[in-house]
């Protein structure tokens, strides 16, 4: 039942007042939803609000070229795609949408460990679109996301799946799982006041599908609801080591009282070290705010940081991340370590801020969802499409013809005269 008039969609914003319009109200709260007050989900936006440009001219932009790398492999766009859970409750085609519409845009995708289709399927979903080995243009590009789970058995089947999923060896398709993404800013999921009051819960067709095998729709951790017509309040979640499963009354979020019973709170430094260890993936930590912990990651090796506060989920009131971008920047500055950011990044001009602050990429959470609600694929595709088309403009109009063009002059903190040097 639709309850806001729909728009014909040309930016970001209108996919989001679209999704509203449509989506259910336990799904849209649960994308919508940043922790407590949402103070760090709306700083996100309003810090690059806060940033102004400074547009070089007479630079010939007849053609603009975005391309660039992400650990070595040619991509078409810094633009990418941020991993989130259960895209499934969007549109049916979940997962396999979004790596269709990332295959055709050339971009890169990270697969969240909780997705609704398996890295097999969406990798899968991904070959079906042609690809021009020959391409100047970049490749697609697919990532994990990777939550360590108490159960140091579970996460290691779960790095070798992935590992397996990514074809390694098909030489004709390029298309592989190529990097770990670490989530580290979830030791407990952050309180999403939305989730708890709507009792959130995954619809029992739904599972987290990196954790079935072929014998068995669910076999390790989902949530597992016995009652999906008539919510009793009663969830029955699957302990992966005992194999048994445990009756709780929900007085909160399903995910919340999940990320209890099987994510690791102990997570320390260590355990990226181990995970480095046993893959030969390359490694980036996903949730890095702070210089003081950059600087760790870059000692434990990493090869890339990926600055985040979870899209304002976990703890309310941190720094936005443009705000954090610089600091992280300058502790690893010269250390070989890739800086990518997301949270908040809806416009072509947030694109340029933050690649003119110093970021390599940037990702993007919400307005995927926002796209798959509207359309499935297609509507993926649009949401990439609309704010490729606004970078694109937004480079050319700053003056910009590729991506070393941008640097830290084309931006400034403030809305005042620059700061005399
Ligand atoms: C609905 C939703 C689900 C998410 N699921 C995951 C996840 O499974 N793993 C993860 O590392 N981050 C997850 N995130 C965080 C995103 O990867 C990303 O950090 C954030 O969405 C970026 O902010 P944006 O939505 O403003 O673009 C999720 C975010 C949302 C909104
Ligand atoms: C299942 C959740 C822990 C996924 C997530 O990271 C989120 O909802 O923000």
């Amino acid at each position: 039942m639709s309850r806001l008039p729909q728009l014909v969609p040309i930016s970001i914003a209108d996919l989001e007042h679209n999704a509203h319009a449509t989506l259910a109200l336990n799904a849209l709260d649960y994308y919508r939803s940043g922790a407590n007050d949402m103070q760090t989900l709306k700083d996100n936006q309003d810090a690059y609000n806060r940033l102004r440009l400074r547009p070089r001219i007479l630079r010939d932009v007849s053609k603009v070229d975005t391309k660039t790398t992400l650990l070595g492999h040619t991509v078409g766009s810094p633009i990418c795609i941020a991993p989130t859970a259960m895209q499934r409750l969007a549109n049916d085609a979940g997962e396999k949408a979004t790596a269709r519409a990332a295959a055709k845009a050339k971009k890169c995708m990270i697969l969240s460990s909780w997705s609704t289709t398996s890295a097999e399927d969406t990798i899968a979903a991904g070959q079906e679109i042609p690809v021009d080995q020959s391409s100047t243009s970049g490749l697609p590009l697919f990532w994990f996301q990777l939550y360590v789970y108490k159960d140091r058995v579970v996460t290691e089947q779960l790095i070798r799946r992935v590992e397996k999923a990514g074809y390694k060896g098909r030489v004709e398709i390029e298309i592989v799982i190529e990097t770990l993404v670490i989530t580290v800013d979830t030791p407990f999921l952050g309180r999403r006041l939305a989730d708890v009051r709507n009792v959130f819960k995954l619809p029992g067709h739904m599972t987290m599908a990196n954790f079935e095998n072929k014998d068995s729709k669910v076999t390790m951790a989902t949530i597992l609801d016995q009652n999906e017509d008539s919510d009793d309040g009663v969830d029955f979640i699957y302990d992966a080591k005992t194999g048994a499963s445990k009756r709780v009354v929900r007085q909160e979020s399903s995910l919340a009282a999940y990320v209890v019973s099987q994510i690791d709170p102990t997570l320390n430094w260590s355990d990226i070290a181990w995970v480095r260890s046993i893959t030969k993936l390359p490694v980036v930590v996903k949730g890095v705010l702070t210089a003081e912990d950059a600087k760790l990651a870059a000692d434990t090796g990493v090869e890339g940081i990926l600055v985040s506060n979870h899209g304002g989920r976990q703890l309310d009131g941190v720094l936005a991340t443009i705000d954090a971008l610089p600091e992280v920047l300058d502790a690893v500055k010269g250390r070989g370590v890739e800086v990518y950011i997301d949270g908040g990044v809806r416009k072509g001009t947030d694109v340029l801020k933050a690649l003119a602050l110093g970021a390599k990429a940037v990702f993007l959470g919400r307005p995927i969802l926002w796209g798959l609600a509207h359309d499935g694929e297609d509507g993926v595709s649009l949401a990439l499409n609309l704010i490729q088309q606004e970078f694109e403009l937004a480079m050319a109009l700053a003056g910009c013809c590729k991506i070393e063009d941008i640097n830290r002059d084309h931006v400034q903190h403030g809305t005042g005269p620059r700061p005399r040097l």
